[in-house]
């Protein structure tokens, strides 16, 4: 048959033919392109180059142009094809990035309206808080806690330097909203924390002097965050990176963020704020539409559920001040 007839008919044909022969799939036009490519998770991003484990074995990447602009983070699936091999001064391309089961966002402060996802395919948000030293802002578990329930991500509070302070003031707070918690010491075990990673992808919060880094590396002892950096390879610098990085953890992984201390919420509709303060929310059912839930909104529900004493005022305040903070008022943590 001719090439020259018309189009689709003659693909009809073709298709028959290729099932009549049996077995193998029909040939089409629209076949994936790169069936070769292997698929791999992301562990460190730095300036335009992807640190990938393939196989257990990693391999530095970079995007492929028919991806365009979009964003690759740490935590993505991947489809890679090229030199896999691991060996230094190979570069892979990634060709494919997988659909994300979540996607955890900030904008870099209360009132930037452009979002950036940090981490991809994360379930679990461990929230690291010291004790004392520097001492506890709930303030800031606050935040995180509603930038996790946003991202559909699992809260986890580490309370860190428990030989320095007791956790019963926060625990107060945060028990009764079924946050599930980790009390750690120098001392403490860490098998109970241990079983809360296992086969799961956590991302480690923490404000500086926390704890996180020595958290861990007690978790995964010899790891120099080093290792999960692009840099050694392609031999761009000895910085530490303030990007966040994947470590293997125990069936699932740890993804460290030292440069994110923080969440801005800009992105987060004030409904979906309200939302992570589960204490507040059912109050917060009964207030006229659009409510600020400031103590001059009129017929606030939180307000008056407040002066009745049923609600903790230090919540309330919190949830004012990330309220007011997307306002344009600094919520500083
Ligand atoms: N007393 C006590 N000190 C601790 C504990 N954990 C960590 N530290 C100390 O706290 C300080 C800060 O610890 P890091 O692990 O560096 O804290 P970080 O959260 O990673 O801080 P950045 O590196 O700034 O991000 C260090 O001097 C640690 O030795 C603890 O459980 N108890
Ligand atoms: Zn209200």
């Amino acid at each position: 048959m001719s090439r020259t007839q018309g189009g689709g008919r003659h693909l009809d044909e073709d298709d028959i033919r290729v099932r009549a022969r049996g077995g193998s799939r029909p040939r089409t036009r629209n076949r994936p392109k790169h069936e070769d490519a292997v698929e791999g998770m992301v562990t460190a991003v730095d300036r335009g180059r992807y640190r990938c484990l393939v196989g257990g074995v990693p391999v530095v990447a970079m995007k492929a142009r028919e991806l365009g602009r979009g964003s690759i983070v740490v935590g993505d699936r991947v489809d890679i094809v090229g030199d896999l091999s691991g060996r230094p001064d190979t570069l892979a391309r990634v060709v494919r990035v997988r659909e994300r089961e979540s996607v955890l966002r900030r904008t870099a402060d209360d009132t930037d309206p452009v979002e950036r996802v940090i981490v991809a395919n994360a379930d679990q948000l461990a929230i690291v808080c010291a004790l004392a030293d520097p001492a506890p802002q709930p303030r800031f578990v606050d935040r995180c806690l509603v930038a996790a329930y946003d991202a559909g991500l699992d809260p986890l509070l580490c309370l860190t330097k428990a030989d320095l302070a007791d956790p019963d003031e926060l625990l107060r707070v945060y028990e009764p909203l079924g946050v599930p918690y980790e009390v750690l010491g120098p001392e403490s075990g860490l098998a109970g924390l241990r079983a809360r990673l296992e086969g799961r992808t956590t991302v480690f919060v923490g404000s500086s002097g926390v704890g996180k880094s020595t958290l861990v590396n007690r978790l995964v002892p010899g790891t120099d965050r080093a290792v999960g950096h692009v840099n050694a390879v392609t031999g761009r610098g000895r910085h530490t990176s303030t990007s966040a990085a994947a470590l293997p953890f125990e069936d699932g992984w740890l993804i460290d963020t030292p440069g994110v201390r923080s969440f801005g919420l800009a992105h987060i509709a004030p409904e979906d704020i309200v939302e992570g303060f589960p204490d507040l929310a059912r109050a917060a059912e009964d207030c006229p539409p659009e409510c600020s839930h400031q103590p001059d909104a009129p017929d606030c529900a939180v307000q008056a559920a407040l002066d009745r004493e049923e609600l903790d005022p230090d919540r309330v305040a919190s949830l004012r001040r990330l309220l007011a903070s997307r306002e344009g008022e600094t919520d500083e943590v």
